[in-house]
């Protein structure tokens, strides 16, 4: 019989050293969140790369490992208008929601709670890990109303537009997320909402992620985007905002577009009881990781100042 020695890798003794370094830095993060919900916004954008998709559940596996509540909530915005293209829908967007109706509605539910929902699940199971994945009619999770969108019209006039099904969410059934604590199992979210009469609603990711942050007091609400945070107007990383600063940078009109609901989401988890919220990279590698366990974290933290 023979035995085979390790091969021995190829780092260098101060790499492994390094390494340890990094692991031991760590460890009082764990313990400042052992026990804490991370709710966790998984943007359509952000889970394009198949690979960086297997980083990203392996984040998660990692997190409930050391004793965290992970809670991811996930989109599919480019996925749902590929599908809308296929099946010859036209689709459009207002203020960053998409008109929706009833036919969209169905294609919105069918690609979020289901499609991309199962591979965000399996993909957490191949990292190691069990996830159940959900979407807002279960258990009631997200119980929704139809939004009412107020748009500014350039003469200061505020006007109510008619998206369709697009929700508002109203109440988080948040009984349905905490037996997930004490289970080894991951709960994965579709933004798909439920109305009183039983209808569909289809629901901002963001939205939906910030409503379910707020309603379970999380110490962290992280914001998955395909940029590195809020930018100033010189284009450069914004490490920290205050409420207030918000305010003002979108007054001055250095947040614009998707940024707008993103940044208004963080700040009203914020004041919804959530510790902090984070804009940061989806497209980074470990990109939840280093926000979590480091000292100088990763994006733009937004908290009450
Ligand atoms: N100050 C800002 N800092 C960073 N991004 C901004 C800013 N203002 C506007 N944006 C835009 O917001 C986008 C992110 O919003 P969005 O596309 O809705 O994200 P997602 O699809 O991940 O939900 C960025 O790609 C950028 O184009
Ligand atoms: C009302 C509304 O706009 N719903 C979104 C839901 C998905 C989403 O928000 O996905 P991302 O996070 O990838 O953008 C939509 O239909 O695209």
């Amino acid at each position: 019989m023979t035995s085979k020695t390790p091969s021995t890798p190829s780092i260098s003794p101060r790499d492994w050293l390094s390494t340890a370094k990094v692991l031991s830095e760590a460890l009082p993060y764990m313990r400042r969140y052992a026990g804490r919900t991370v709710v966790v916004k998984y943007g359509g954008h952000a889970m394009g790369d198949e690979r960086l998709a297997a980083l990203f559940a392996a984040d998660m596996v990692l997190l409930k490992q050391v004793g965290i509540h992970p809670v991811v909530v996930h989109g599919g915005g480019p996925q749902i208008g590929e599908m809308l293209k296929k099946l010859q829908i036209q689709s459009e967007f207002i203020d960053g929601l998409r008109v929706t109706d009833k036919a969209t509605v169905e294609v919105v539910e069918m690609v979020l709670a289901g499609a991309i929902n199962k591979q965000i699940v399996s993909a957490i199971q191949a990292a190691g890990g069990q996830a159940v994945g959900l979407c807002g009619k279960d258990g009631n999770l997200i119980q929704a109303r139809k939004l009412e969108h107020r748009q500014k019209t350039d003469s200061n006039i505020e006007k109510v537009l008619d998206l369709g099904f697009v929700g508002e969410p109203m109440k988080v059934n948040t009984e349905v997320l905490r037996v997930f604590n004490d289970t080894k199992f991951i709960p994965v979210i579709a933004p798909v909402g439920i109305g009183e009469d039983g209808q569909t609603y289809n629901i901002n990711a963001d939205t939906a992620a910030g409503a379910i942050a707020g309603a379970l007091n999380a110490s962290r609400l992280l914001m998955l985007t395909d940029v590195s945070g809020v930018l100033d107007k010189d284009k450069k990383l914004i490490d920290e905002l205050t409420l207030a600063d918000v305010d003002r940078l979108i007054r001055e009109g250095t947040i614009s577009g998707g940024m707008i609901p993103k940044v208004e989401t963080c700040v009203q988890a914020v004041e919804g009881g959530v510790d902090a919220a984070v804009i940061l990279d989806g497209r980074g590698e470990h990109a939840v990781l280093l926000e979590i366990f480091t000292e100088h974290g990763a994006g733009t933290l937004i908290r009450r100042g």
